[in-house]
């Protein structure tokens, strides 16, 4: 049986250590960090992410969902915090009982890890950042100046990736890469409990759009909330812009006067907490040779505005696993047909997630995009199962990204249409009223 090197125990990594180690490979798992699960949380990361169904369905065959999800808190909507005026509630589901699931990234690594670490043939070796490759050989060098040889290898390294690096060091004009930064940064702040209860309602994504900016909020179990500021990098109303604590402060009593009391330390976390970078990332080709390949953000990674990278990053492990079984377990084979499959998806995700940036921060607060909210439930309950929003079709579906596009594109050229015929058939009415 083939033996694996898979680079990267973060949350692609390690579930796709479990599906291989389940298939019967010998699998070494390669970690630049020592173990989180020793070491305790991390900084400078998302502490919590939204866990929907393509993350779920991904867990769920190999029985880790029930596991998972014990600690994971539904958020069945938003809830918009406007500058002025009442909070008000916008479900993400037509029945208002659909949620995603706000959930420790450090638990759900730590359960993938252990599950990894409980495979027969799997093995994690932590403190290994890989600083070499050779695809032709399938030689990888690491940062202490050891070495490995495997007949696969699969870059799960994150957004940052360095097999990505590699292979572009290795094909050169045969490779390309395309990083596409945001002028936006992300901070995160901590709205802790109060009197040993959530400050805010932890049924709900909290959202403070702010035209240009926003802040949103997820609870997280020890009933404190994640906040994160979305915000520009440079220029005014910026992260470079307001540093000072008279500037913070100034700033939130101006625009988030709310989180002035939720946030009792918010001048220090501000102030001490890092700006994170927001990007998409595209390259090609993501295998080379038929024996190494990028695999999760390594790949694909996208800003983080519809909660789901890491629920696309699982569902490469289940598509990979999808192309083994198809081709019997045939690598040349399954590793192109892998790509095939997920580009057209991953490259339809990173679109709708930026279009999401845009919906959270500024379409939110609009009566107008409340109404058409209103319009679309109505129509999924008119014509249940031929008319689904695309936030069903996004978060509680496994309905591949690019069918989602094309389907949501065709229902609103339908609804405009008839629409547009409505509008058409009021007016002759009208002008015959009018010339009778
Ligand atoms: C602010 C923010 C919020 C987000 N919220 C959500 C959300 O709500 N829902 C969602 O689905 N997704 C969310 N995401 C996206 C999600 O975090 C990523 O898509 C996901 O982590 C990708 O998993 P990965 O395993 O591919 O990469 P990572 O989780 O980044 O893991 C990569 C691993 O590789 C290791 N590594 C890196 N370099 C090397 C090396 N040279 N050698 C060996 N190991 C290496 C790293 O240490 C790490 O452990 C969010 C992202 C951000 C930034
Ligand atoms: N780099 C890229 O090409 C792209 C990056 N992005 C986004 O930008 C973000 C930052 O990118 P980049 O700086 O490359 O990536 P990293 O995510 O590697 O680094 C971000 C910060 O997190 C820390 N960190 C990363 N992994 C761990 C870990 N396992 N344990 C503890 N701390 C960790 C890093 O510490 P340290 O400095 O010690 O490593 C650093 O402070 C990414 O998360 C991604 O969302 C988006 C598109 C492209
Ligand atoms: N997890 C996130 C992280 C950052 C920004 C947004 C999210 C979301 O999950 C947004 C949610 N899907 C929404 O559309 O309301």
């Amino acid at each position: 049986m083939k033996h694996v090197a898979v680079v990267g125990a973060g949350l692609c990594g390690s579930l796709l250590a479990c599906y291989l180690g389940r298939r019967g490979y010998t699998v070494d798992l390669y970690e630049r960090r020592p173990d989180p699960r020793v070491t305790g949380a991390e900084r400078g990361r998302s502490i919590n992410l939204a866990l929907s169904e393509r993350g779920i369905d991904a867990l769920r065959r190999i029985g880790l969902d029930e596991e998972v999800l014990r600690d994971a808190l539904p958020m069945r909507g938003r809830m918009v915090h406007p500058l002025h005026g009442e909070t008000n509630f916008q479900p993400y589901s037509l029945s208002g009982d659909r949620a995603i699931n706000s959930i420790g990234r450090g638990a759900l690594n730590d359960a993938l890890l252990d599950a990894a670490g409980a495979t027969p043939g799997v093995t994690i070796h932590f403190d290994h950042p890989l600083t070499a490759l050779d695809p032709s050989l399938g030689t990888l060098g690491f940062a202490d100046g050891s070495s490995a040889k495997a007949d696969i290898v699969l870059g799960a390294d994150g957004a940052g990736s360095a097999t990505r690096g590699l292979l572009m060091a290795y094909a050169g004009e045969g490779f390309s890469e395309t990083v596409s930064f945001l002028d936006y940064g992300y901070k995160e702040l901590t709205i802790p409990a109060r009197d040993g209860e959530y400050a805010l309602d932890p049924g709900a994504l909290h959202i403070w759009p702010r035209g240009t900016s926003m802040m949103i909020a997820l609870p997280n179990p020890d009933r404190s909330f994640t906040g994160t500021l979305f915000w520009p990098s440079s220029g005014s109303d910026s992260f470079a812009s307001i540093g000072s604590p008279a500037a913070v402060e100034r700033h939130f009593r101006e625009n988030y006067p709310d989180l002035l009391e939720l946030i009792p330390n918010l001048v220090e976390d501000y102030r001490h907490n890092p700006v994170g970078l927001l990007g998409t990332v595209k390259c090609a080709p993501w295998q080379m040779l038929g024996r190494v390949a990028l695999i999760g953000d390594a790949a694909h990674a996208i800003v983080p505005f519809y909660g789901q990278g890491a629920n696309a990053s699982f569902e490469d492990v289940v598509e990979l696993d999808r192309c083994l079984d198809a081709t019997g377990d045939n690598w040349a084979e399954a590793l192109p047909l892998y790509e095939q499959g997920r580009r057209e998806n991953s490259e339809a995700i990173a679109e709708m997630a930026l279009a999401n940036f845009v919906e959270m921060r500024d379409k939110v607060a609009d009566p107008f995009f409340k109404l058409g909210k209103n319009v679309e439930h109505t129509l999924e309950r008119w014509l249940p199962g031929k008319y689904v929003s695309r936030y069903e079709l996004v978060s509680f579906s496994t309905t591949p990204y690019a069918e989602v596009r094309r389907r949501v594109k065709q229902q609103h050229q339908v609804v405009g249409a008839v629409a547009g015929a409505l509008v058409a058939l009021a007016a002759t009415a009208l002008i015959r009223r009018l010339t009778r």
